[in-house]
């Protein structure tokens, strides 16, 4: 090629667009958080894609062109892939289908050549392996050539075989993605828990698929199909149909819908239908994935760095509309986040009306610049929820008002404020607030307080909604004609069994009582200190700033929020109304003599007992614990997998006894002193 000179403007440009891109690549593939829609993404890839195509010289293996967008994370194993994953180049218009044509068949030099249409399933992508049948491995793209062993987290998708039909050993690829009602619910969840929401299901299942908490993957229901032999040739397999039909034979989920194409205008039709028909699927799809039936044929054609040559991601359009933002409502969740919601004036988008569009928080607002009275672009995130893309700021007259965060909630009047800076979202910080009732009265029957089982999540839901149940103890003023009311499946013995339940729950330890009342930062530990210290729920009501902030364990802030919790009015009629229902506010003293005199230390492990519950059940029966073991201590208590200490008593002649030995010994120094073991035992796990 000839010396020319490439503009210095091109040069500044092409800088820039790989700086943009690499930026939102890292928005997207790391954080799974992206800041700017697809179309835009592609416009900026397109424009650093021509620039290279007129001047080659720019051209570096590093650009963004040359290379698969993803990244490994820390905090999973790295495996190397054994043929590169690799990206799709991709297009929304059918003259470049028509091209993609055309060149294919000049390149094999062919009249017409047979396709696959599979649906482009807007999730991750996975490459799983299997030994003589047996599920080893799974794996994500990263950066195409190393990917994160994700191995433990794929074993929760259901739809993934652990144990294939055939005893083969064989790498196959695919996609995990979200559902769509599982979306949904996953956002609604994180919006209540002032997380922001995912952008869409891609975003959701990446994060997700690359959470290092395996239980929280496996609460969210991915799914996956899978649509890829790697070394097809190892099967006899010659075509991607062929492969698509031995998948399934293995036992993988392969999706319904591919078509085996005949020529490019089937393509199209193909393309055109599922256009329209994208909605009645219960995941998202965001285009068509065109693929070279035969294998030969695809092995002529080769690939770039970053993709084959002998496919095309074929994309559909994003639904936009414009329409105006009339006002902005604030809806109080659950756990009190107050979230803004735009009314639109309604719209018509991809085959609905769309007159409510969730802003997320008001960092979001800001951020994105609306304005109530703004003009604004509408997208459906995935197809489905509407989304504000971006305000129009041209079209502004100058009426526009901004839009401020509330500093009282619309519900109760309370106090809006962050739970933590950290946080975007706003919060009602009133516990009172009747938008998180039903979160409350959850926290009040839990396990860990009242445990009143048989209100259930979905029980305490319909005594809200029918207004029966206005504060936490109301519960206890519940009749029989009450829950009657509430409809079929609530019998004359369900009915009994939950009264009686909540009469027991009336004589819980106090501690749990505080536990179940929801004070903002007073958990199950802080509870029982409280309870330990005081004695009573009025006098912790009436202990000063001073008081509380002094006690061990609980501090300045926690000292703060307890004195605020009970200086709301509202409170005070709720410790009335829980008095008055004979609910139990004194804490029952358990405090023995049977260990009176006694040192104990403790090494290892113990079946019965956590380090925190063994030292508070020594402290109950009388007994002194201690850290180290010296010649003053009694008896060492030997748990499973011991540590130094146990050495040390050995050379102290210091006693040692295992766990059972202990409760042996327990119960005959109770019985010695007169007390009922059985019952001690009771009480303390009624206790803890
Ligand atoms: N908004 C942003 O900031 C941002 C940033 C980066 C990337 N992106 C988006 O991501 C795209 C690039 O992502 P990509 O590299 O994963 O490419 P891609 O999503 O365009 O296509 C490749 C992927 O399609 C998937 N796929 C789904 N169904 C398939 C099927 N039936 N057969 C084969 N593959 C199938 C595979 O996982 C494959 O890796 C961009 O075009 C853009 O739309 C957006
Ligand atoms: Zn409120």
């Amino acid at each position: 090629m000839s010396e020319r000179k490439i503009p210095k403007e091109v040069i500044e440009e092409v800088e820039r667009l790989r700086e943009e891109i690499e930026y939102h690549n890292y928005r997207y593939y790391v954080l799974n958080d992206p800041v700017i829609t697809d179309e835009e993404y592609d416009k900026l890839m397109r424009r650093l894609i021509e620039l290279e195509r007129m001047y080659p010289e720019l051209v570096t293996p590093d650009s963004p062109t040359q290379r698969v967008g993803g990244k490994v994370l820390e905090g999973f194993k790295t495996v190397k892939h054994s043929v590169p994953m690799l990206s799709l180049d991709n297009t929304y218009n059918e003259e470049e289908i028509l091209e993609f044509d055309r060149r294919v068949k000049k390149t094999l030099q062919e009249a017409e050549v047979e396709y696959v249409a599979e649906l482009k399933i807007d999730g991750v992508s996975i490459a799983l392996r299997y030994e003589n049948g047996k599920f080893v491995l799974g794996a994500t793209r990263g950066d195409g050539i190393e990917g994160e062993d994700v191995s433990e987290n794929v074993k929760t998708v259901r739809s993934i075989p652990l144990r294939l039909r055939k005893l083969v050993t064989v790498e196959v690829r695919g996609e995990i993605y979200m559902p769509v009602d599982e979306f949904k619910r996953l956002n609604d969840e994180r919006e209540e828990e002032g997380l922001p929401p995912f952008a869409n299901p891609r975003n959701a299942a990446a994060g997700t698929l690359r959470q290092l908490n395996t239980a929280l993957v496996a609460a969210r229901r991915l799914d996956s199909f899978i649509y890829y032999v790697v070394h097809p040739e190892n099967y006899g397999l010659k075509t991607q149909w062929e492969a698509l039909q031995f998948l399934k034979e293995l036992g993988f989920k392969v999706n319904p819908h591919s078509k085996l194409c005949k020529n490019i205008q089937e393509v199209i039709d193909y393309w055109r239908e599922w256009k329209e028909r994208k909605k009645e699927l219960d995941y998202w799809v965001d285009g068509v994935v065109v693929k070279v039936n035969r294998f030969d044929f695809q092995r002529i054609l080769g690939e770039t760095s970053k993709a084959p040559r002998w496919a095309i991601a074929f994309k559909f359009p994003a639904e936009q509309a414009r329409t105006r933002v009339l006002d902005v409502t604030i809806q109080v969740g659950r756990t009190g986040v107050l979230t803004p919601v735009a009314e639109l004036e309604p719209v018509q988008l991809a085959g609905t009306i769309v007159k409510r569009a969730s802003l997320h928080n008001f960092e979001y607002i800001r951020e994105k610049d609306i304005r109530i009275g703004d003009y604004v672009f509408v997208e459906k995130a995935g197809g489905i929820i509407p989304q504000i893309v971006k305000s129009i700021p041209e079209l502004r007259t100058g009426s526009e008002k901004e839009i401020k965060p509330p500093d009282k909630c619309p519900v109760c009047g309370g106090k809006v404020g962050k739970l933590d800076p950290e946080e975007v979202a706003l919060r009602c910080l009133n516990p009172h607030c009747p938008a998180k009732l039903k979160r409350a009265l959850r926290t009040l029957v839990s396990r860990e307080a009242l445990d009143i089982e048989g209100l259930g999540e979905k029980l305490i839901d319909r005594l809200v909604d029918a207004g029966l149940v206005k504060d936490i103890a109301d519960i206890f003023y519940l009749t029989p004609f009450d829950l009657a009311q509430l409809g079929p499946g609530i019998g004359q013995r369900t009915i009994a069994k939950i009264l009686q339940e909540i009469e027991e729950a009336k004589k819980r330890p106090l501690h749990k009582l505080i536990t179940g009342l929801g004070i903002p930062m007073v958990g199950q530990k802080t509870a029982k200190i409280l309870a330990e210290h005081f004695k009573s729920l009025e006098a912790i009501a009436d202990a000063s700033y001073e008081t509380l902030k002094d006690i061990p364990g609980i501090g300045p802030e926690i000292a703060k929020s307890i004195v605020e919790y009970f200086r709301n009015p509202k409170t005070r009629e709720i410790i009335e109304k829980l008095k008055k229902a004979g609910v139990k506010l004194e804490e029952r003293v358990m405090k023995l003599d049977i260990l009176k005199g006694l040192t104990f230390a403790v090494t290892g492990t113990l079946k019965n007992f956590t380090r925190e519950e063994i030292v508070e059940f020594f402290e109950k029966l009388g007994a002194k614990v201690v850290n180290s073991v010296s010649r003053n201590t009694d008896y060492l208590i030997v748990g499973e997998n011991p540590g130094s200490k146990y050495e040390k008593a050995k050379m102290l002649k210091v006693k040692t006894m295992s766990e059972e030995e202990f409760l042996e010994f327990v119960r005959k120094r109770a019985e010695l002193k007169g007390y009922n073991f059985d019952e001690i035992m009771r009480s303390w796990k009624e206790w803890s």
